[in-house]
């Protein structure tokens, strides 16, 4: 029998808001880079975000060994689970009556990392019909339907109450999206003393305008990436106020090099490598309070 928990999304699918967010709910239903499968296949937490940390060589051992390609694609996801884990440090104390809104949720492997972190409940919207399936049926593959839940709905048009939800977060999909009327929306449905936190890339005011690399990264995701002085702002502008701002740029290059060995290249990590290098862009961490 088909249940209300059971029944796939895309039976009540809504119009998108926008062309772009129906160019951008096809480009997520039509994805399935095996740089994405194979590494979420690693251990059922599927991803669509990058990672930190210092690779393992030791773990990796020899390159000409038979299972260095397994070892060097679960270290790949082992440094993207460690990102979802410096989010969640952010999140603050959550308990396990709260709620969470993972804005962006992709495939929803970070909504199960935060229900088995805090044992909370953990709501994500995305505006593939597809991911929200996909993370649906995770969720009840690992028996926590009633705990960690996917919507197909616009991020900027939520049905969360307000002031319901302690925390939320975007983590690489808030350059699909004006920042004010993001902020704006987290701020209407966050507690006041509610924590938000993005992991994002964005281009460096330093640096003047948008590099070269930064137009091909968005042109290959079909984004917009924003600089750090509009994230900055936008929260201003809405109650938002940043507790820490950490520079991710130098933990996640070891992520990029490593990735750029492997048969997994999707074509994008030379733009991410220069750009960084080169300081026109930079990833960073926002944790911000609901004030
Ligand atoms: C790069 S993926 C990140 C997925 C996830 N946060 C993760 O870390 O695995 C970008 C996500 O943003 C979502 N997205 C983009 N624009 C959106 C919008 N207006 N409303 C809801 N989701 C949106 C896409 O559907 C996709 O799931
Ligand atoms: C930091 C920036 C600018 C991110 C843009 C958003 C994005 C597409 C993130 C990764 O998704 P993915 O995991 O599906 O991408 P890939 O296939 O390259 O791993
Ligand atoms: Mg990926």
């Amino acid at each position: 029998m088909t249940t209300e928990t059971t029944a796939p999304v895309t039976a009540k699918i809504p119009a998108p808001a926008t062309p772009y967010q129906g160019d951008i709910a096809r480009y997520w239903n039509n994805e399935a880079r095996p740089v994405n499968l194979r590494l979420g296949d690693v251990d059922g937490l599927y991803h669509h975000h990058y990672g930190i940390g210092a690779v393992d060589h030791a773990a990796l051992g020899d390159p000409a060994h038979s299972e260095y390609e397994k070892k060097l694609i679960a270290e790949l996801h082992r440094l993207e689970s460690a990102q979802a884990e410096v989010l969640m440090d952010h999140l603050g104390a959550i308990g396990s009556d709260d709620t969470l809104v993972d804005a962006g949720c992709g495939r929803g492997g970070s909504m199960v990392m935060a229900h088995r972190r805090f044992g909370c409940k953990v709501e994500g919207v995305t505006l593939s019909a597809t991911q929200a399936d996909f993370g649906n049926r995770r969720a009840r593959e690992l028996r926590i339907e009633d705990h960690v839940h996917s919507r197909v709905c616009n991020m900027l048009d939520t049905p969360f109450e307000k002031g319901s939800v302690t925390a939320s977060w975007n983590n690489e999909s808030s350059m699909y999206v004006d920042l004010h009327d993001l902020f704006a929306e987290h701020s209407r449905f966050l507690k006041v003393g509610g924590r938000y936190v993005t992991i994002t890339g964005c281009w460096n005011p330093r640096y003047g305008q948008p590099s070269k690399w930064v137009s091909q990264i968005n042109a290959h995701f079909e984004c917009n990436i924003h600089s750090r002085r509009e994230y900055l702002r936008a929260m201003a502008d809405n109650r938002l106020v940043p507790q820490s701002i950490v520079d991710l740029t130098p933990d996640t290059l070891p992520y990029w090099e490593l990735r750029a060995t492997s048969s997994l290249v999707t074509g994008i990590e030379e733009a991410f490598i220069e750009s960084y290098r080169d300081g026109s862009f930079q990833y960073v961490l926002i944790a911000a309070d609901r004030v």
